[in-house]
């Protein structure tokens, strides 16, 4: 499965840039694993180019508000997806007011990483971190620890 984020706004955190390097530098042994930023703006803009660029792909939506998980749930519910065959998988990472109704209700999944609202550029890191655990479990690597 092609594995895309979507992040509002430029990157301007040096140790969040360094975070999101070094873990996608670690997801690249593993798949396809694609960051992309789009523009800033207000909730309704950001999440129109969240839904486009969505399309065709299953969405999960990064929100304080949805559903939290534990890492196992976690493999569990990638695994599901690429086992139905599932080609793209489309994390969203919002601006500073969030997202709207709109984009939360098309989700496959609104995945809250905790119940603390993130800035978000410390989201988009924690976000890669979890796949990167992910992937390793997924090849049984002995990078998680319970
Ligand atoms: C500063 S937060 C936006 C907070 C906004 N006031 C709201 O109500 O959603 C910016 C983005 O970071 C991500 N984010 C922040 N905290 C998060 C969390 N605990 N879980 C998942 N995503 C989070 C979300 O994608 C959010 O849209």
């Amino acid at each position: 499965m092609h594995h895309t984020i979507i992040a509002a706004g430029k990157p301007a955190l040096k140790y969040c840039k360094d975070g999101t390097a070094e873990y996608l530098k670690r997801l690249t042994r593993y798949g396809k694993y694609e960051l992309k930023h789009i523009k800033d703006g207000s909730s309704e803009d950001v999440s129109k180019r969240h839904l486009e660029a969505s399309q065709g792909s299953i969405r999960i939506v990064l929100d304080e508000r949805g559903e939290q998980l534990t890492t196992e749930q976690l493999v569990k519910k990638i695994s599901d997806w690429e086992m139905r065959g599932e080609k793209r998988a489309t994390y969203m990472i919002g601006a500073s007011d969030g997202h709207t109704p709109e984009l939360r209700d098309s989700a496959d999944l609104v995945w809250a990483l905790s119940p603390l609202t993130l800035q978000h550029e410390l989201a988009l890191v924690v976000l890669l971190e979890q796949l990167y655990r992910v992937a390793t479990i997924q090849r049984g690597e002995p990078y998680h620890r319970v």
